[in-house]
C-alpha cells in the first residue's frame, strides 16, 4: 500500500493546522502507532492516538496531547501512559510490536514555559526500562531556534536509548504551519508562509 513515513507526517500536519496559531509556540500534530514487525508502514498497523498543540487544556503540546488522550481511554494519568501502551503488556510484548510517535516537529527537550518537555514525557513511557514504552520517534522537522536556540531533542532521545529519525519532504510546509501564529519578519518573504496547505498538491 502507498502507506509511507511521509504519509503519516503528511497526517501529522493535518492535525497540527486544528490548532490555533499563537506568537508563543509551534503548531504542531502528533500521532501514536503501532506496528507489527519491523517492515515499515503498512495497512497493517494501528493507529492509538493522536494529538495537537493546544488541543487539551492548559498550554500543551502535540506529543503531550497524544499520550494524555490515549492514557485517558485507558483509564490512567497521564505519567503511567507507558503502563498500557500495546508495547507493555505481557500478552503483547514479543519484539516485533513497536510503539511509533510521529510528529511534524522534533519533539522539545526544553519549553520556556517550564513545562514537562515532551522528551521526558516519551523516555517516561518506559519508566526506566520496566515498560518497552515508545521504541522510535519520526519527525518532519528539526526545532527551528525561534524559542531555544540549538534543539537538544534528538540527543536526550539518543541518550535515552530511544531511536529517532528525521523524515524529509515537508519542511517548508510544516514550518508553514507550524509559525503561522509568529509575527512575520519585515522584509520576510510572507507569499508561501500563507500558502494554504490545501492548495499545496499532496503528490
Ligand atoms: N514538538 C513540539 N510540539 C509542540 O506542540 C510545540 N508547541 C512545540 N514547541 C516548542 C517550543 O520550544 C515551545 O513551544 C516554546 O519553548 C514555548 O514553551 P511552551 O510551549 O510555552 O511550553 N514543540
Ligand atoms: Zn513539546
Amino acid at each position: 500500500s502507498s502507506t509511507s513515513h511521509l504519509d503519516y507526517i503528511r497526517q501529522c500536519l493535518s492535525l497540527a493546522e486544528k490548532s490555533p496559531p499563537r506568537p508563543s509556540n509551534f503548531r504542531v500534530g502528533a500521532m501514536l502507532v503501532l506496528r507489527r514487525d519491523e517492515a515499515g508502514p503498512t495497512d497493517d498497523d494501528t493507529v492509538l492516538s493522536t494529538g495537537y498543540t493546544l488541543e487539551l487544556p492548559g498550554n500543551t503540546h502535540a506529543e503531550q496531547c497524544c499520550l494524555s488522550n490515549y492514557a485517558a481511554v485507558h483509564g490512567v494519568p497521564e505519567d503511567r501512559v507507558g503502563e498500557v501502551l500495546p508495547s507493555s503488556s505481557s500478552s503483547s510484548s514479543d519484539p516485533t510490536r513497536k510503539v511509533i510517535l510521529y510528529v511534524t516537529m522534533e519533539p522539545c527537550g526544553q519549553r520556556l514555559s517550564g513545562n514537562t518537555p515532551c522528551v521526558q514525557r516519551i523516555i517516561q513511557t518506559r519508566q526506566g526500562g520496566k515498560y518497552r514504552g515508545i521504541d522510535k520517534v519520526y519527525f518532519g522537522v528539526k526545532e527551528p531556534g525561534t524559542f531555544v536556540g540549538e534543539s537538544q531533542g534528538c540527543r536526550m532521545l539518543t541518550e535515552a536509548g530511544v531511536e529517532w529519525e528525521h523524515i524529509g519532504g515537508l519542511e517548508k510546509e510544516i514550518l508553514a504551519v507550524a509559525t503561522a501564529g509568529h509575527e512575520k519578519k519585515d522584509g520576510e518573504n510572507s507569499g508561501n508562509v500563507g500558502t494554504n496547505i490545501d492548495d499545496i498538491s499532496p503528490e
